[in-house]
């Protein structure tokens, strides 16, 4: 029976590890921390939840508008982080019911290896050393912080302090344009907090088409956030507060800064140089569509494997690593199925090619004042674009902005994914009210 070990115990390795359990073999999964991993206790499970709290707050205020009285809303922290804790026991209890159900041995301990196909397991003053025919490793990623930014915990926090955060300072400086600063941004500043948003010199999600940065920066304005396009220098905490220092010399003050400029693959503890393996000039292990590293019994999936580091990507990748590693068969991991999203007001999600690439892309837009059900939710300001191939019309891309702009891009991967046109979108008529006709009707637009 072939010795399979996972290293990580987020939902990469999870995933991972259950999938490669499917096959003919002996599955280890090797977790630092309660199962859930990074993902469940420090980063986008509590970002998710202190998400939900703003956004349950919204649909309060905007009861009356809707018919329905409701007394003073008030969102307390003290008790999003009692949620954030529950929420996250019971994910993990979920992971380890899984693995146990997948028949998965799980160890806890901190993993290194000892040789290509041995790895010892730290866990205080234990260890024990085990043999691997296959290893998978889903060691997910730290933050990035440059030395003169560097958190405290108290002023100066980043995402993992989002779980103690017990009371809500008057005003935050936000630093980061990325994904993350984009919905801490977008959370603070719903929960009354004055946000100045330092999104760097690229500007508001520079990894999505440039209409989607545009439109949150616009939305974002528009809520009273202050958004600076200029790279911070260092971020000092001061008597008062903190100091932040932009590289144009202009120094911005606030209660708190919350930093959230990247984030790097956690390969620190691995010893690779033991199993033969090194990272590239970019932090990163070189990997094939299966995961494969140069080794080829060694696999690295999730964040890992390096960015864009999104939960969606980890899992397919660790679905395919894992059937791979057990000697199932499983399809090559593609990126354009991936949709993106950033859970801000308004949602953003992007999926597939959108620019650039072989041929000549042709573009159609939808508002989502194609739906009835935006009007009952009073979410008009939406739009859907498909992104498709001018010769043959087949879909290539599709980008949405506004609410549950990612649930509309499900069927645009699809699209992707099996070659569809816009004939046969246009031909689909979604339920209605729903707020996917917008996808549809874009498709009808140019049919
Ligand atoms: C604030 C924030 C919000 C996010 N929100 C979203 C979102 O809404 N949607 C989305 O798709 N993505 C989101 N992401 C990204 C997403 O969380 C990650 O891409 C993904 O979940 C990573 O999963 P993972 O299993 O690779 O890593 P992790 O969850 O980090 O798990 C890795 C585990 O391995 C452990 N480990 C490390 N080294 C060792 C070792 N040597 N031995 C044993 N264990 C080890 C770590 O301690 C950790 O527990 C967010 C990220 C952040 C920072
Ligand atoms: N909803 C989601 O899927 C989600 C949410 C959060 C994070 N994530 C993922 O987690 C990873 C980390 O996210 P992130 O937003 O921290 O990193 P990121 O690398 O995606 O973005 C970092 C941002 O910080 C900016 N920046 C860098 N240095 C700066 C400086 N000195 N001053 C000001 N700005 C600076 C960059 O221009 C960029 O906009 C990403 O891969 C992201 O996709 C995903």
């Amino acid at each position: 029976m072939k010795q399979i070990v996972v290293i990580g115990g987020g939902p990469a390795g999870v995933e991972a590890a259950v999938a490669a359990a499917q096959g003919n073999t002996q599955v280890t999964l090797i977790s630092e921390g309660p199962l859930g991993g990074r993902t469940g206790w420090d980063s986008l499970l509590p970002s998710k939840v202190w998400l939900h709290a703003a956004e349950v707050a919204g649909v309060a205020a905007h009861a009356a508008a809707e018919g329905v009285q409701l007394g003073a809303v008030q969102v307390e922290p003290a008790a999003v982080l009692g949620r954030i804790k529950a929420v996250a026991q019971r994910w993990s209890e979920r992971e380890a019911q899984r693995l146990q159900a997948a028949g998965v041995n799980v160890i806890n301990g901190v993993a290194a290896f000892s040789g290509p196909h041995e790895l010892v397991v730290r866990n205080g003053e234990n260890q024990q050393v085990l043999a691997a025919d296959a290893v998978i490793i889903a060691t997910g990623s730290v933050p990035r912080f440059p030395p003169t930014m560097k958190p405290d915990g108290q002023r100066i926090i980043a995402p993992r302090f989002a779980s103690t955060l017990s009371t809500l300072p008057p005003d935050m400086i936000v630093i980061g344009g990325g994904p993350t600063g984009s919905e801490f941004a977008s959370l603070f500043s719903r929960l009354g907090v004055k946000v100045t948003w330092i999104v760097g010199a690229p500007g508001v999600l520079p990894m999505f088409d440039p209409a989607a940065g545009q439109a949150l920066a616009a939305a974002m304005a528009a809520q009273g956030v202050t958004i600076h396009q200029v790279d911070v220098e260092r971020a000092e905490r001061t008597e008062a507060g903190v100091a932040v220092t932009t590289t144009d010399g202009v120094t911005h003050t606030a209660a708190m800064a919350f930093l959230a400029i990247g984030r790097v693959p956690d390969l620190s503890r691995l010893n690779l140089a033991a199993a033969g393996l090194q990272v590239g000039e970019n932090g990163q292990l070189a990997i094939d569509n299966y995961g494969r590293t140069e080794a080829g019994h060694i696999f690295a999936v999730g964040d890992a494997a390096g960015g864009p580091m999104l939960a969606n990507r980890a899992l397919a990748q660790a679905w395919i690593a894992g059937r791979t590693a057990a000697e199932l068969p499983a399809p090559g991991y593609c990126p354009h199925t991936v949709v993106s999203a950033v859970y801000t007001v308004p949602e953003i999600a992007q999926v597939g090619i959108v620019s650039g690439g072989e041929g000549e892309l042709q573009r159609v837009r939808a508002s989502y004042t194609a739906s009835l059900k935006a009007y009952l939710g009073d979410e008009t300001e939406g739009w859907v674009e498909l992104v498709f191939d001018a010769a043959n019309r087949q879909i290539r891309g599709g980008i949405a902005v506004g609410a549950h702009a990612a649930d509309l891009l499900a069927p645009v991967a699809l699209a992707i994914q099996s070659g569809a046109t816009i004939a046969d979108l246009a031909a689909i008529f979604a339920a209605y009210p729903t707020l996917s006709e917008a996808v549809f009707a874009a498709a009808r637009a140019v049919q």
